[in-house]
């Protein structure tokens, strides 16, 4: 019989991201289960795309071998509706945690929620897709009480989402948010296009973002400048601009036009390589010019304009100087003046989004439990 302390955990995703998240969540609950007063957290429910496990009478999935369990399972796959019956059918409390980049997932955030069951994700489609979309999540939210998170959508694990809704909660102004917003595009540009040095070829470089688990799952999201635009479609919202879309503002594509239409990423990665040439040549006019470039994006809160795009940089300008997968967002409001509000670190990989993907379920169980 489940007690009022526990909390069942259903995870969708267990790629990059989701497997990190799967450690950390055993950590925590081990935590948690340390101290007599807080929540018990009790995995329920873990599934890839077509792979499943679950226990039908909600009892606990034991994190060992996880994973291996799960490529192994031979449960019959459950729909995705069916899936969200089973949880909401749950005699206890449930947080579901969604670790994919599926559109159709979060579609069914509103349902979700308005099932009383409460939501962490680094996805960012939910948020970045229609205005509508953003509208109903957030009213489905506030009529069941379930909690919504999703600090890892911006920024990985660093604090922007909960630094940018503090501002505005505590009455501050945001007048302008810029910086380097994504961990591939930062660790590309830091390595073919380095402040010292040569660089190295950037199909390579595209190649080795996705080996250390940088990129989307499919590495043109982030190529075309959409990761980018998502995550400032979401920051806009926040600080209270209407956006409709991640492609209603202007947004420079890194593709080239000779493989817009290529069927896949993998295909795409293999034909990269013939059109690095390109790049070179973007390069090599920033360098004339004493500069070097990067890619970036703003949001002027004050005349409704966010952009996505590459601009040169002086070499000793912060975002010429980044290193590895990291981020810079500024933020300029009226109560930090013309210093603005720094958030700087690493904005990719599986660890540091997990991390975020985490601290965001220990807010739900504050609220919740
Ligand atoms: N990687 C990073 O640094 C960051 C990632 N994010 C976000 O985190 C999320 C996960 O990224 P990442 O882990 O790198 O991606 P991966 O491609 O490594 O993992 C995605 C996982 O989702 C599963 N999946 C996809 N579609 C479905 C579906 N419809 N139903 C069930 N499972 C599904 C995949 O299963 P299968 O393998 O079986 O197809 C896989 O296990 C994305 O939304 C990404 O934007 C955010 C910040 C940083
Ligand atoms: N592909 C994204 C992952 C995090 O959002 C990035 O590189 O920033
Ligand atoms: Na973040």
């Amino acid at each position: 019989m489940p007690t009022p302390k526990d909390v069942y955990i259903a995870v969708i995703g267990a790629g990059g991201v989701g497997k990190c998240f799967l450690s950390q969540l055993e950590f925590l609950s081990k935590r948690l289960a340390a101290n007599s007063s807080s929540p018990r957290l009790s995995l329920v429910l873990i599934s890839r795309s077509k792979k499943i496990l679950y226990s039908p009478q909600y009892a606990p999935l034991p994190f060992d071998n996880i994973s291996t369990k799960l490529a192994d399972s031979t449960q019959q796959p459950l729909p995705l509706t069916k899936t969200i019956e089973f949880l909401a059918a749950a005699p206890s409390k449930v947080i579901l945690v969604d670790n994919t980049s599926s559109q159709d997932i979060a579609d069914q955030y509103p349902n979700v929620l308005s099932r009383g069951i409460s939501i962490v994700t680094p996805n960012k489609k939910a948020f970045s897709g229609s205005y509508q979309l953003w509208q109903d999540i957030f009213a489905a939210a506030a009529s069941s009480g379930a909690g919504v998170y999703h600090e890892s959508s911006v920024g990985a694990g660093l604090p922007v989402i909960s630094t940018l809704k503090d501002l505005v909660d505590t009455g501050d102004s945001v007048t302008r948010i810029e910086g380097v917003f994504s961990g591939t595009m930062s660790f590309l540009f830091n390595s073919f296009a380095p402040t010292e040095g040569s660089g190295g070829k950037w199909s390579a470089e595209v190649a080795k973002a996705k080996e250390l688990g940088y990129t989307e799952p499919d590495p043109r999201d982030d190529l075309n400048g959409l990761d980018v635009a998502r995550k400032l479609t979401i920051l806009a919202r926040l600080v209270g601009l209407q956006v409709e879309s991640p492609t209603s503002f202007p947004v420079q594509s890194l593709i080239p036009k000779e493989l817009e239409s290529v069927a896949s990423g993998d295909e795409f990665l293999q034909r990269l390589p013939e059109f690095d040439a390109q790049m070179e040549e973007t390069k090599i006019s920033a360098e004339k010019e004493g500069k070097v470039v990067r890619f970036v994006g703003s949001i002027d809160v004050e005349k409704n304009v966010v952009k996505v795009g590459l601009e040169k940089f002086d070499r000793s300008h912060a975002i010429a100087s980044l290193k590895g997968s990291d981020n810079i967002i500024s933020f300029y409001t009226k109560r930090y003046g013309a210093n603005p509000l720094i958030v700087q670190g690493a904005g990719a990989g599986g660890e540091v989004t997990a991390m975020g993907v985490t601290g965001d379920l220990l807010r739900v169980l504050q609220r919740i439990s």
